[in-house]
């Protein structure tokens, strides 16, 4: 799959004959501030078949963390949505031919439109659907109807597309309180781990999902973990909940950082002029945020983080 075999760090000039490259990895060369220094590494494609108009860089941090990130930014929407389905595709086949089983987690808000390419061919008929064990990242508390829910926003957009198992869909209770709700989410993510549905992470006893997918809003929330919110501190649970969301509905469930942390994958995706501020502050060499933004506390313990951005998205990089 090349996802992930680099040896070989350049200095950012030499990978100008790349399409934009020059831009973005020289912004990229600056001390990171939450990561430490930040090399630019060329990588092997990250898709079966490249599209032309995209790059992708690897940032590694210097850190002594084994973690990496990579940053593929795509020429329009409509090239990150099929990268997007290719790499969740390849990570698809890579862990249920481990495994026997891929535990993805989903997000709300545009990423569910990102996701769009994999209902389609060849995705449709080549990805092991059967195999799929769907989570989600966070949840607002209404019922699944509910024009703000995000299993609904999911079932439409993906899940009644595509023949993943309804028995392997772990939705919120939707009858129970966010307290509640946060505390039965949380154990039956603990009983997935056990059966072997969800991995563990070896350092700590928690949950290690395949992939997160997740997005992130112009003020560099993720999840329900928004700037400011002592929920972003959370270190203990697994799921908490929020009774005050400063985006509208208030009550919601979130995956908190140990968990988001822990995860083998993550995909972080950032689409669109919107989102052009807070890629810059999150990726660039501007003033640090202090505190840092959630979106700049993904920080996998032992993963691998791939930012998939558009041009208007990093358009301020
Ligand atoms: O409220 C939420 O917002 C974020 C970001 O949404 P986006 O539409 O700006 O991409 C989303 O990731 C989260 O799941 C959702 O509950």
């Amino acid at each position: 799959m090349g996802l992930s075999t680099v040896t070989l760090t350049l200095p950012c000039f030499h990978l100008s004959s790349n399409l934009h490259l020059p831009i973005i990895s020289s912004k990229l060369q600056f001390p990171n501030r939450n990561c430490g220094s930040v090399r630019i590494v060329p990588v092997k494609p990250l898709l079966r078949s490249p599209i032309r108009s995209s790059f992708s860089l690897r940032a590694a941090y210097a850190m002594g963390s084994r973690s990496e990130t990579e940053i593929l930014v795509s020429a329009s929407e409509e090239e990150l949505a099929i990268s997007l389905a290719e790499y969740t595709a390849n990570l698809s086949e890579k862990f249920i031919k481990e495994r026997g089983a891929f535990s993805v987690v989903l997000s709300g808000g545009s990423l569910i439109k990102a996701l769009r390419k994999l209902t389609e061919s060849p995705y449709l008929e080549s990805v092991d659907w059967n195999k799929w064990h769907v989570f989600w990242a966070d949840e607002r508390v209404v019922p699944k109807d509910h024009v703000d829910s995000n299993y609904k926003l999911a079932y439409d957009g993906l899940l009644s597309k595509v023949p993943i198992l309804p028995a392997h869909v772990c939705a919120i209770n939707d009858s129970l309180s966010a307290r509640d709700a946060a505390v039965d989410y949380e154990s039956h993510l603990r009983q997935y781990t056990k059966t072997g549905v969800i991995d563990t992470s070896s350092t700590e006893e928690v949950a290690k999902f395949d992939l997160m997918l997740l997005g992130m809003g112009p003020d560099g929330h993720v999840a329900s973990l928004f700037p400011g919110h002592p929920l972003v501190k959370e270190e203990g649970k697994w799921v908490t909940f929020i009774e005050d969301s400063p985006k509208p509905p208030p009550e919601r469930i979130t995956l908190t950082f140990p968990v988001i942390n822990a995860s083998a994958n993550i995909a972080l995706v950032a689409m669109g002029a919107g989102k052009a501020d807070v890629v810059s502050r999150a990726l660039g060499s501007g003033e640090s945020s202090d505190p840092p933004l959630p979106v700049q506390m993904v920080s996998l313990k032992d993963g691998k983080l791939v930012w998939f951005a558009d041009k208007e998205a990093t358009s301020k990089l």
